[in-house]
């Protein structure tokens, strides 16, 4: 049995854009927990969180990720996933956790480049920039704790794939 692999991270640490890739070279089904609960709702999340506020939309994100977990997928998770104990314990144990990590000047230009509102409501009110490093700085150790896998988002999509080829490959044959 192939375990899944959860991609975990900040937003815009890569998690869909390197978890398609993955699952192609990995010959995996790709799975976006932000997606999948847009699609089965109907909603964006920018929607469902104005309506319903943060709370309703976190307890949705467990539901769509226990939802979606399988054998021989990759997961690419929402960026707050781990602020969950439940979810953090729950993707350890049911799979292989992969942390996309990324420096806070990365994350920001990303973000600013594609904004993508209707998915990435704002946190804080406050300027890409300087949410994306408070955030970080609260998640951080969240995102380290989930993973078993710690690689640099920083590269291009394709090196970090092969960095988490080589790291699971490494984790196998140990
Ligand atoms: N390794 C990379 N190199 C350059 N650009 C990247 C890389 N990874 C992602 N991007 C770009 O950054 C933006 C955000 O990437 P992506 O949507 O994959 O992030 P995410 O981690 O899934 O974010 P979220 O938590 O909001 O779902 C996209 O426009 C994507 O093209
Ligand atoms: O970092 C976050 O808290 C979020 C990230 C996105 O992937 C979405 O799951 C949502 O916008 C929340
Ligand atoms: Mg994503």
């Amino acid at each position: 049995m192939t375990l899944p692999i959860f991609l975990v991270g900040a937003r815009g640490c890569g998690k869909t854009t390197v978890g398609q890739a993955l699952a192609l070279a990995q010959g995996c089904q790709f799975i976006d927990t932000d997606f999948w609960l847009q699609e089965t709702s109907q909603q964006t999340i920018a929607d469902i969180v104005a309506r319903d506020g943060w709370e309703a939309f976190r307890a949705r994100e467990t539901d769509a990720l226990k939802a979606v977990t399988a054998p021989a997928r990759v997961i690419a998770t929402g960026g707050g996933i781990i602020l969950s104990e439940y979810n953090r314990h729950f993707m350890r144990e049911k799979g292989i956790v992969v942390y996309l990590c990324a420096p806070v000047a990365v994350l920001a230009d990303r973000l600013e480049a594609f904004p993508e509102e209707g998915q990435r409501p704002t946190l804080t009110g406050k300027p890409i920039s300087e949410e994306v490093s408070e955030v970080l700085a609260l998640r951080d150790a969240l995102y380290r704790e989930a993973a078993h896998h710690v690689v640099n988002a920083a590269q291009s999509p394709d090196q970090v794939v092969s960095d988490i080829e080589a790291a699971l490959q490494l984790a196998r044959a140990s």
